[in-house]
């Protein structure tokens, strides 16, 4: 009777909203949330439907769990979602309107993707650069060949954020943290960054309600955006000074952009260089090492696959040939396993926008205005009815088949889709790839003593990526 009254009331007040659980007054469904809202929506939309509707404290969200509905929102009707939520953490020293992750579409956004697309990661910029990353895998051989003289598991995830972390900064501007002894300081702030960006404070979905003080939130997500800045100002500051000094040009993001802020200011301000670096450095180093060290806890816990992509790689890429990205395309298999690590552990469950404007139909709901919207990648990477024996992990659904992860196949979107896709996608899918097929061509890998493949870990927490709970450890072999 509470129930049938809840939802009659809840009928009157907006007939035309999608279905969802009834929220409570004032804290809404946060509880539904859970603490790990990724898989306690997945279950809520089995019983609610592929277009759900929750309130996130005072916040109208929408929850979109279908490739179809995805397409609605990221293609069809873009133009009404150009905004991302931002929280205290994310406008901390006014991140937020400069960062080309969190403001609204229009022209200041515009330009910087402009620039992320033509200077930073185009093919040709890619290619020129590749030399830069090479390097770093020089550097992880180095390393895992130590742990395998001395018996030694692997961190495969933090040798892998060492790895994406260098090989990013030295795409972006040639700096090897290892040699400045700042890599592990920098790693820490930005996995500070990304826990204080990845948690939002109360504050931001009751900030009516003025009850929460947002002011230690902000504060950390000061010291950790102001630590960055800081970093990148040095680095900038070394580098005008050395060109002063020296005709020689690197060939780094960072000299294209001095480039172009020096002959055109208007077109990129030191100021939105820095921020722009804090959102690459942020964006892309936990995903990117997420990925690797799923894609590697799959293939220890599936032998078959392991010993298939051992295969490949070692045919391929004969015995001390140095990978290359260019030999990615030789690697259909390889290209499967990653596509197929997307699919079950998207680094990104959540595609976000917020809507803009007026309320807005999409097929017969109501999408009020300013509501949250929550793509959940991670529910339609799972579901049967798209993919069959969905928890199975099994690249060979991925052979023969055109679907990739650039945005088209509305099924598989772990860098997004529409204006707003992961405009890094170009540098990340080199890099996981590079990764993971250098671990395989020089090492056998196995589980610690103990330890069986069905009894690897797959608990997953969520921050600003979903990432494994417990780390996973690996021993190298010399084949
Ligand atoms: C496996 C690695 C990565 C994954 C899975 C990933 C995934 C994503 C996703 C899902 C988005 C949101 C897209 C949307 O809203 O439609 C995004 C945005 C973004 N990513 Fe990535 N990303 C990765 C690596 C990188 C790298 C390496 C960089 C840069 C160095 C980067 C920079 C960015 C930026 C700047 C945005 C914000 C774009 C905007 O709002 O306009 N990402 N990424």
């Amino acid at each position: 009777c509470f129930h049938l009254l809840n939802s009659n009331s809840r009928r009157r007040r907006s007939a035309k909203l999608p279905p969802g659980p009834y929220p409570f007054p004032v804290i809404g469904n946060i509880l539904q949330f859970g603490q790990n809202p990724h898989q306690s929506l997945t279950k809520l939309s089995k019983t609610y439907g592929p277009l759900m509707h929750l309130r996130l404290g005072s916040i109208d969200t929408i929850v979109v769990s279908s490739p179809e509905m995805a397409k609605e929102i990221l293609q069809t009707h873009d133009q009404a979602f150009p905004l991302r939520l931002t929280t205290a953490a994310t406008r901390a020293l006014d991140h937020h309107v400069t960062s080309v992750a969190f403001l609204p579409i229009g022209n200041q956004w515009r330009n910087l993707r402009k620039i992320c697309k033509e200077h930073m990661f185009s093919i040709q910029r890619l290619h020129a650069n590749e030399g830069l990353r090479q390097e770093k895998l020089q550097k992880l051989l180095q390393y895992v060949q130590e742990c395998c003289v001395n018996g030694r598991a692997v961190d495969i995830g933090q040798a892998a954020v060492v790895t994406s972390l260098n090989m990013t900064s030295n795409t972006v501007f040639s700096v090897d943290f290892a040699d400045y002894n700042t890599c592990q300081e920098l790693e820490d702030i930005i996995r500070r960054c990304m826990r204080v960006w990845g948690s939002p404070n109360l504050g931001d979905y009751f900030g009516f309600l003025g009850l929460f003080d947002p002011q230690g939130i902000k504060r950390e997500a000061e010291f950790c955006v102001g630590k960055l800045l800081a970093i990148f100002d040095s680095i900038i500051d070394r580098r005008v000074e050395a060109s002063r000094n020296s005709q020689a040009r690197k060939t780094d993001l960072l000299e294209v952009l001095l480039e172009i802020s020096g002959g055109n200011q208007a077109e990129l301000t030191r100021n939105e260089m820095k921020h722009l670096f804090v959102d690459l450095f942020v964006a892309g180093v936990d995903t990117t090492s997420g990925t690797v060290e799923w894609v590697i806890t799959e293939l220890l816990r599936n032998p078959h696959v392991m010993s298939k992509l051992k295969m490949e790689v070692r045919t391929v890429l004969e015995a001390n040939k140095q990978v290359e990205e260019s030999d990615i395309s030789k690697l259909p298999y390889l290209q499967a396993v990653i596509k197929e690590a997307f699919r079950y552990h998207p680094p990104g469950p959540f595609i976000t926008r917020c809507k803009d404007g007026d309320d807005l139909e999409i097929k017969n709901y109501n999408i009020p205005k300013n509501a949250l919207i929550l793509i959940n990648i991670w529910a339609t990477g799972r579901d049967p009815n798209i993919w069959p024996n969905p928890d199975s992990f099994q690249p060979e659904r991925f052979l023969n088949t055109e679907v990739d992860v650039k945005g088209h196949n509305l099924e598989l979107i772990p860098f997004g889709s529409g204006r707003r896709i992961c405009p890094g996608m170009p540098l990340a899918y080199r890099m996981v790839h590079l990764i993971v097929a250098y671990l395989i061509q020089h090492f056998d890998w196995k589980l610690e003593p103990g330890i069986a493949p069905g009894d690897v870990d797959l608990n997953e927490t969520l921050g600003l990526s979903l990432h494994k709970t417990i780390p996973l450890k690996a021993v190298p072999i010399k084949p």
